[in-house]
């Protein structure tokens, strides 16, 4: 894939918005009121992106511990490591297989990574989001990018490692990538902080515990958010 890292702002032309109101959810005038997690509600996108090794899985597995939340497995070219589970930790893929899928446009965003392909699988999402569910996304920059090109719901979380000597003590520590990937994958981290500011919000990974805190502050307000508010939702408010 050709793509490189965008050094314009990122724009966020509107995407052709799905039906707020879940058909199993309807609104009803007697049902008590809850705008910001009612029944109409769509589910949110949010997008977690930042280095490889900053701790984005970490930081998902603790976030998402006690929600109902949708999870988007991507698929992949690169081999599975030692104790990944294919199915649930990604889709693992042979080359053709995964073009041929994006070929078709099954997927929402893909990107090249250090010497691999990694792509979010359309179906799903929309499915998710449907119905009500939150969705959570856990990519690389570059496919960030594509999301936010194509869905002005997405919310866009930028992960930042504390430091680079950190973030080099994480890859080295979990050791799952040889000493030149490492170093391939912290050069990618280099340009990939560059990117920070053309997300909406940067959640620095220090304190996981912190960290965990500011990713649910991020949600809960993105649910409060007044546009997301479903004809639904007040038609029901005024009928009463
Ligand atoms: N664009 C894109 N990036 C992905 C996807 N799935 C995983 N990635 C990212 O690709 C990078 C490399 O992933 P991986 O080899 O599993 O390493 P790790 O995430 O550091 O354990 C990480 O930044 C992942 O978040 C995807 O579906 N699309
Ligand atoms: N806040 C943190 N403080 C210290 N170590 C962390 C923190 N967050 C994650 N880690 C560690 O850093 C390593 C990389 O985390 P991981 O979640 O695999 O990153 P990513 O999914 O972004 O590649 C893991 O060994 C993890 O335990």
């Amino acid at each position: 894939m050709s793509a490189t890292l965008n050094p314009e702002p990122l724009q966020s032309p509107s995407v052709s918005e799905c039906s707020a109101a879940a058909s199993d959810h309807a609104a009803s005038a007697t049902a008590p009121i809850s705008p910001a997690t009612g029944p109409a509600r769509r589910g949110l996108l949010i997008v977690m992106t930042g280095a490889s090794g900053v701790g984005k899985g970490t930081l998902r597995e603790r976030w998402l511990r006690d929600q109902n939340v949708f999870y988007s497995m991507s698929w992949t070219t690169r081999e599975a490591r030692p104790g990944e589970r294919p199915g649930l930790d990604y889709h693992f893929v042979s080359a053709d297989q995964f073009e041929a899928h994006a070929q078709a446009g099954g997927f929402l965003e893909h990107a090249e990574f250090v010497g691999n392909r990694y792509g979010t699988p359309r179906g799903p999402i929309d499915e998710a989001l449907s119905r009500g569910q939150d969705v959570i996304l856990e990519i690389e920059v570059l496919g960030a990018m594509q999301v936010a090109d194509q869905s002005s719901e997405a919310v866009l979380v930028f992960i930042m490692p504390p430091s680079l000597t950190e973030l080099r003590r994480r890859l080295e520590g979990r050791a799952t990538e040889t000493p030149e990937r490492i170093e391939r994958r912290l050069e990618r981290a280099r340009e990939e902080i560059l990117e920070a500011r053309h997300f909406r919000y940067v959640v620095v990974n220090d304190d996981l515990d912190r960290a965990v805190d500011d990713l649910r502050a991020i949600q809960r307000a993105e649910r409060l958010k007044a546009e997301r508010l479903s004809d639904a939702v007040l038609q029901g408010i005024v009928a009463e």
